[in-house]
């Protein structure tokens, strides 16, 4: 039988006190991630942020998660649709994530780009690496997020071939291999 001591319940709670909310962050920081635009459209208006908390779920049904900000300007817009489109950057849209990551007025935010419209009339970046024209099924809060579970009913892939990745805190476009040496 083994005889390993047990540890002291002090080393057990150091173990689990939570990281500060910086080193959190700074932290997160080092982890890279796509930068998207999602846009909504409907009885609640129009309007578009950007967010980088995005990921697939599951591929069936063909499901998204988007992580939203309940004190965010647009959070009761996207509250009332329940429709949106993921919008997914490419290499040189830097400029159009900072206008829809900061507190320029909505009209501004989409006359720097062209969109057309989606089935249910959600704006749709014209020139995106890739969009998701998706409902929201469910959604979950966690602190200061909702988690926004959507099923994607269209995709579409752009020409765009090089993505825009924000790693910290900058953004960096990925270039062709070629291109990088
Ligand atoms: N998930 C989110 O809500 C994110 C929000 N942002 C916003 O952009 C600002 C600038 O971000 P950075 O230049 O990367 O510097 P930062 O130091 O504020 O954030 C570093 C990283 O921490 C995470 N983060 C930041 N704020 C967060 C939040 N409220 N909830 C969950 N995760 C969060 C993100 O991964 C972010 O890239 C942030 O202060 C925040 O307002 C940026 C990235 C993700
Ligand atoms: C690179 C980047 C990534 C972001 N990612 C998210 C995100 O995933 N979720 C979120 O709620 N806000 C995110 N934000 C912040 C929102 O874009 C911002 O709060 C939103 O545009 C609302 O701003 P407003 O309250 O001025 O309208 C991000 C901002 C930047 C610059």
């Amino acid at each position: 039988m083994s005889t390993a001591p047990i540890p002291a319940p002090t080393a057990l709670l150091a173990a689990t006190v939570p990281p500060e909310r910086a080193d959190y962050r700074n932290a997160m920081a080092r982890l890279g991630a796509a930068v998207n635009i999602i846009t909504t459209d409907g009885p609640g208006g129009r309007a578009g942020f950007t967010a980088s908390a995005v990921c697939s779920v599951t591929d069936d049904p063909p499901t998204l998660l988007v992580c939203l900000n309940r004190s965010a300007s647009v959070y009761p817009v996207f509250q009332a649709n329940g429709v949106l489109c993921v919008n997914v950057l490419g290499a040189g849209q830097q400029p159009l994530s900072n206008l829809f990551g900061g507190k320029t007025p909505m009209d501004e935010r989409f006359a720097a780009a062209q969109w057309h419209a989606s089935a249910s009339g959600v704006p749709v970046l014209a020139e995106a690496a890739a969009t998701f024209e998706c409902r929201v099924v469910n959604r979950t809060a966690v602190g200061t997020h909702d988690v926004l579970f959507c099923e994607v009913d269209a995709v579409r892939v752009g020409d765009a071939a090089h993505g825009l990745v924000y790693f910290d805190r900058r953004y960096h476009d990925l270039l062709p291999p070629s291109a990088a040496h």
